[in-house]
């Protein structure tokens, strides 16, 4: 079987050379995450992924992952937030009203997948908050913003999602990643877009909370591949909880016959080292092993320094995962004992 191998374009990655590199190693698939920046805005970037395929002679899936609406702050210089001290959500911390509105007293902000977390206090006449940080540490712009316990106001479509489909086929996107799905419905509602464009792309679905997870038989038929995307997942569920749930999705996916994409700090330590951990190392191995389809980097790729060596990593772990998978199924099949 061909894996899928994808990284995330980003200001890390985004020249013909580096990208040209990141397809020799093998990588198969590129992510352009559109709560970063429109198709439009981002077109030099996909310019200089279709000079790197043409000059490597290989073809790249470009998945586009849709806006992730009001779940992430505004833009703003990167700020450095002390333990302890208190800090303005939606003034000093720029973020968007509705998403300031689902915000309760006493309530957790956890920013930029939990890295920095905060304890809502007063409501100002304004409608921001003034908060404690919980956790402190350099918050960047546009990174995401997760509430403890609040709904996630999900309607799957937004009106600059609109705008990027209709420009889809103009820049040769061929499949699309759907954030949040939480239901069938959610699904059928991007379907019925892509149809009324006549877009016929492959529908990557992400379950990044445990309505998704909960859900999810009733979402597999109408999804290409799910996404188990670790990232919010595990801001939702607490990372302690989030080994057994990625388990549970993948068995679930195996008996439902879909393929399974395992995303989100894969090889985090890449981001800052030109190695990775031996615990990353058996994980990108172990979800290849126990049968993942496709897996995909994001901010090593995206904005790490070693975005090259992080994607070479990454297709050789899961290549070596594929051999021990295929070994496994070989032996199985002969009714060989299970040892190498
Ligand atoms: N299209 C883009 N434009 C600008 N920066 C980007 C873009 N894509 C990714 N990045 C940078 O790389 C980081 C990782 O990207 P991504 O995987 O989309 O993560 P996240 O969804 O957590 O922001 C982002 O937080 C951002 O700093
Ligand atoms: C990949 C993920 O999504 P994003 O990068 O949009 O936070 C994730 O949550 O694991």
């Amino acid at each position: 079987m061909d894996l899928e191998l994808f990284g995330t374009l980003g200001p890390a990655c985004h020249d013909v050379k580096r990208l040209k590199r990141m397809i020799e190693s093998g990588m198969n698939g590129i992510r352009l995450n559109l709560s970063h920046g429109s198709l439009e805005e981002k077109q030099d970037w996909i310019a200089a992924l279709h000079e790197a395929q043409k000059e490597t002679g290989q073809r790249v899936t470009l998945l586009v992952d849709l806006r992730e609406r009001e779940l992430r702050i505004q833009d703003m210089e990167p700020l450095d937030l002390e333990t302890g001290s208190c800090v303005g959500f939606g003034t000093d911390i720029p973020a968007d009203r509705a998403l300031c509105s689902l915000i309760t007293p006493g309530m957790t902000i956890q920013l930029d997948d939990g890295r920095v977390k905060l304890r809502a206090l007063n409501l100002n006449a304004d409608g921001s908050w003034d908060c404690e940080v919980l956790q402190g540490g350099c918050l960047q712009g546009r990174k995401s913003c997760a509430l403890e316990g609040a709904p996630i106001p999900f309607s799957p479509l937004c009106e600059d999602d609109l705008k990027n489909l209709d420009n889809a086929r103009r820049f040769g996107v061929t499949a699309l990643m759907v954030p949040f799905v939480q239901s069938a419905r959610d699904l059928e509602t991007v379907r019925r877009e892509l149809t009324h464009r006549g877009l016929n792309l492959r529908l990557y679905a992400k379950i990044e909370n445990e309505e998704g997870c909960r859900n999810l038989e009733k979402i597999l038929p109408l999804a290409d591949m799910i996404v188990i995307a670790r990232g919010d997942l595990g801001q939702d569920t607490g990372l302690v909880r989030l080994p057994g749930i990625q388990r549970d999705l993948e068995r679930r996916c195996q008996r439902g016959g879909k393929p399974w994409m395992v995303v989100t700090e894969l090889l985090a330590s890449m981001v800052q080292s030109p190695v990775c951990t031996r615990a990353e190392a058996n994980d990108v191995f172990r979800a290849v092993a126990d049968g993942a389809s496709a897996v995909m980097l994001t901010n090593e790729t995206a904005a790490g320094q070693w975005p090259e060596e992080a994607m070479d990593m990454l297709c050789r772990l899961a290549r070596e995962g594929l051999r021990e998978r295929e070994a496994l199924a070989s032996a199985v099949c002969d009714g060989r004992p299970l040892d190498h």
